[in-house]
């Protein structure tokens, strides 16, 4: 590219008058130039030639060397001419100071304060900047600039800021932390998998924080397991455990240690600390069979005559030596006392006496007995009474046994039966020996060296001494002054009583004791246990007593027909329980049978007892310590057997068709059964008298004794428990006129529309069909 040169541009740069410039090229080249023609490039080369010929150096180094020198030589004059410069004016400053009269230092000063503005460059690239020293610089400007009042204000609006963004610094920071901790968790959980401890039951919120998790976490696996939980609901371990391998975590399962755990010691005991114990004996039968004489005998035949002023004391239990080896008999005959305490959870008995009168054979009472003992599991020894009696006839007794069951021993069975007479005492020696001999089999042992646990025979409230309770001790050695749980009631053993009315220090295995020393009277089948620490045994009667309440409030888990299938369901029931009570022996035996064929795969029915009569509160006994239904045909519960029922809540049902009733159990197995009615009583009234009028035919004079009696009402007539008819009202009257209903306390004439057969003492039960819901 060509560089448009000119003239006087080159003139300038070689720093001669464009008119020397023209000369020289009109007197070497000939050419007449003005000063804004632009030269050519030989032209250009003639200027520079002729300009710079005098100016040639030997090198560029000597040239440099020389220029430099000529520019320190020109810098030291300008400085030098500066020194002049400003000593020249502090001279004049001073005189005219002096003129005005102050310091000069203070002049000076005054003098620099308005600063010339300059602009200064900071190379910040490799240099680091003390900002704070800026920052302070600027704070002490900005100070000078205001006045207080506002630097007051200032400040604290500074500080305000300081504060807020301290603040937010401080938010931001526990956010930062809080997210980091998640994922920091996260990650360890995955490195290192926690171990979390699980108990029965937990709370998902509960189990969250144990996970160290959200419960929003703990959901969001719950529900892809296929379970929907909140925060609050309790879930069972296995479905916790679960969740806690979905955050690979290792799932302890945590024991948690009751205080009856932590007091009670019920270890197992080691074969060699066990020692042979006494039997425990109870005795049953039928009233008037005996069992009271029976008793008296074995208890008097073996007291020896210097004890014999002891025997006044009565503590509900005894124990008598037999060939140098001791029974214990409970002292309370009858199987519903045996039931009683079993109902209550203590099995205390071994051995069961069931005493069958030779000339009466076996009686209701004997095969409730009979049942009790079996529902029990004791052995049963059967002792066949009033042998001295003319009419005594044991092969009777021992072929009604076979019926129940019961097979004696010499007709090829397992059930000892001993010919005994109360009167003469003849026999009984040989029955105590069959009792040592079957306790010998049982291998009845016990480890004396332990803290005492056994039950509660009977108790009291003595006036002088308070609670008294007589304690047959099961396992273990009871001693003065050990520390006594029995049911709901707590002590120390004050004084210990035999059964001889001698004060005992302490009592083994198979040893019933009076104690006094408890807070309370303890019911009759209540289990106790010595305790090692009296505060905590304190609270465990608190606990107890809050249980027992909140029992008493809640259903209890009686089996019924209405909840049997869901029992079935949760596998709680195995066997399903039946007592069976009917007017005549052959429905009890029809029932029996085409109950138990209901049988599956799932539960086994099982009856377990039968009898003919009404129900009793021995079967609701029976029913209750068993957890059985209660089945009557054509036959109606008493006063007491109706409350211990409802008491109790166990369930009793009532038909008077065998059909209806293997239908309605069949139903409730299979989970069908939905009653949409049933029968109600509305009223009860008696047959005062019999009136027979020709045209009408019977009419029952009646007392209503309960509830109302309505025309056009169904009713059962009932005789002596048993329903002899189920028909409707015909006619109801009260004097000569017909009535709709007749209220408690009102006499009235009944007639009915078939039965006519009507006695005096017959009662009247008037019912209805009442819809219901099922709870
Ligand atoms: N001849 C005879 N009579 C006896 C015998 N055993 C008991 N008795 C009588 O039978 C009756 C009833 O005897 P208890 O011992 O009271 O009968 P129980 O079974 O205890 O009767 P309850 O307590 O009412 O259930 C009494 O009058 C006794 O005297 C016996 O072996 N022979």
């Amino acid at each position: 590219m060509m560089i448009k040169y000119k003239v006087n541009e080159v003139a300038k740069d070689l720093g001669v008058n464009s008119k020397k410039v023209i000369e020289v090229l009109d007197k070497y080249c000939g050419v007449q130039k003005k000063t804004t023609t632009t030269l050519e490039e030989n032209e250009l080369n003639v200027v520079f030639d002729y300009f710079t010929q005098d100016k040639n150096l030997d090198n560029l180094d000597a040239y440099y060397a020389k220029r430099n020198a000529g520019i320190e030589e020109a810098e030291k004059k300008k400085d030098e001419e500066k020194k002049k410069r400003k000593e020249e004016h502090k001279r004049q400053k001073a005189e005219q100071a002096k003129k005005q009269g102050k310091a000069p230092a203070q002049q000076e000063k005054e003098h620099q304060a308005p600063r010339r503005k300059e602009s200064r460059v900071i190379d910040t690239s490799a240099v680091v900047v003390n900002v704070d020293k800026y920052n302070e610089k600027y704070d002490n400007m900005a100070d000078s600039k205001m006045n207080r009042s506002d630097r007051n204000k200032s400040q604290v609006k500074k500080q305000k800021i300081n504060q807020r963004s301290q603040q937010r610094k401080k938010r931001q920071g526990k956010r930062e932390t809080e997210q980091e901790r998640l994922k920091r968790i996260a990650a360890e959980r995955k490195a290192k998998p926690i171990t979390v401890q699980i108990p029965e039951e937990i709370v998902v919120q509960e189990l969250a924080s144990r996970l160290k998790a959200t419960v929003a976490e703990v959901v969001k696996k719950a529900f892809l397991m296929g379970t929907m939980v909140t925060a609050t609901d309790t879930i069972d371990f296995d479905t916790a455990s679960l969740i806690a391998m979905e955050f690979h975590a290792k799932v302890e399962k945590e024991v948690v240690v009751t205080i009856e755990e932590q007091i009670i010691d019920d270890t197992e005991d080691d074969d060699a600390n066990l020692v042979p114990r006494a039997p425990v004996v109870v005795v049953m039968g039928h009233v008037d069979h005996g069992k009271t004489s029976i008793l008296d005998v074995i208890r008097h035949a073996n007291v020896t005559s210097s004890e014999a002023g002891g025997i006044t004391q009565h503590i509900g239990a005894y124990r008598v030596q037999v060939n140098g080896k001791d029974i214990t008999f409970l002292d309370t005959p009858g199987h519903e006392a045996f039931t009683t305490m079993r109902a209550r959870g203590a099995m205390a008995t071994d051995i069961a006496i069931l005493v069958v009168a030779a000339d009466d054979g076996i009686m209701p009472q004997t095969v409730e007995a009979i049942n009790h003992a079996k529902a029990a599991g004791v052995s049963v020894v059967v002792a066949i009474n009033k042998m001295d009696k003319p009419g005594a006839n044991p092969e009777n007794v021992k072929q009604q046994l076979t019926e129940y069951e019961l097979v004696p021993e010499e007709w090829g069975g397992d059930t000892p039966c001993i010919p005994v007479s109360a009167k003469t005492k003849e026999g009984i020696p040989d029955l105590l020996e069959m009792v040592l001999l079957i306790a010998e089999m049982k291998e009845l042992k016990a480890n004396p060296d332990r803290q005492a646990k056994g039950c509660v025979i009977e108790a009291r409230l003595d006036k002088g001494r308070g609670p008294i309770a007589t304690m047959l001790v099961q396992n273990g050695t009871l001693h003065q002054g050990d520390i006594v749980v029995a049911g709901t009631a707590v002590g120390r053993v004050r004084a210990m009583t035999n059964d001889r009315g001698r004060k005992v220090k302490e009592a083994g295995p198979s040893v019933p004791v009076e104690i006094t020393g408890l807070d309370e009277v303890p019911q009759g089948g209540d289990i106790f246990n010595a305790v090692s620490d009296e505060r905590l045994a304190r609270q465990l009667v608190e606990q107890r007593k809050a249980k027992a309440k909140e029992e008493l409030f809640n259903s209890r888990t009686k089996v019924t027909l209405d909840n049997l299938f869901d029992q079935m369901k949760q596998g709680e029931m195995k066997e399903l329980q039946i007592i069976v009570k009917a007017d005549v022996q052959g429905s009890v035996e029809a029932v029996r049978q085409s109950l138990e064929k209901l049988s599956n795969d799932e539960v086994r029915v099982n009856v377990i007892h039968g009898g003919v009569g009404a129900i009793n509160e021995s079967d609701v006994m029976l029913a209750n310590a068993s957890n059985a239904i209660i089945v009557g045909f054509n036959v109606r519960p008493d006063a007491t057997a109706v409350a211990n029922a409802e008491r109790e809540s166990v369930d009793i049902r009532l038909y008077s068709i065998i059909y209806n009733c293997i239908e309605e159990i069949e139903s409730a197995m299979k989970g069908m059964l939905a009653p949409k009615t049933r029968e109600v009583v509305i009223g009860n009234a008696e047959i005062r008298n019999i009136i027979r009028i020709k045209s009408v035919g019977v009419v029952a004079g009646s007392y209503v004794k309960n509830g109302t009696i309505k025309r056009n009402a169904q009713v059962r007539v009932i005789r002596d428990g048993v329903v002899i008819a189920d028909d409707t009202i015909a006619s109801l009257q009260r004097f000569k006129d017909a009535v709709k209903e007749v209220n408690e306390g009102y006499e009235c004439g009944i007639c009915l529309e078939k039965y006519n057969d009507l006695r005096e003492g017959d009662i009247f039960e008037v019912y209805e069909i009442q819809e219901y819901r099922e709870d």
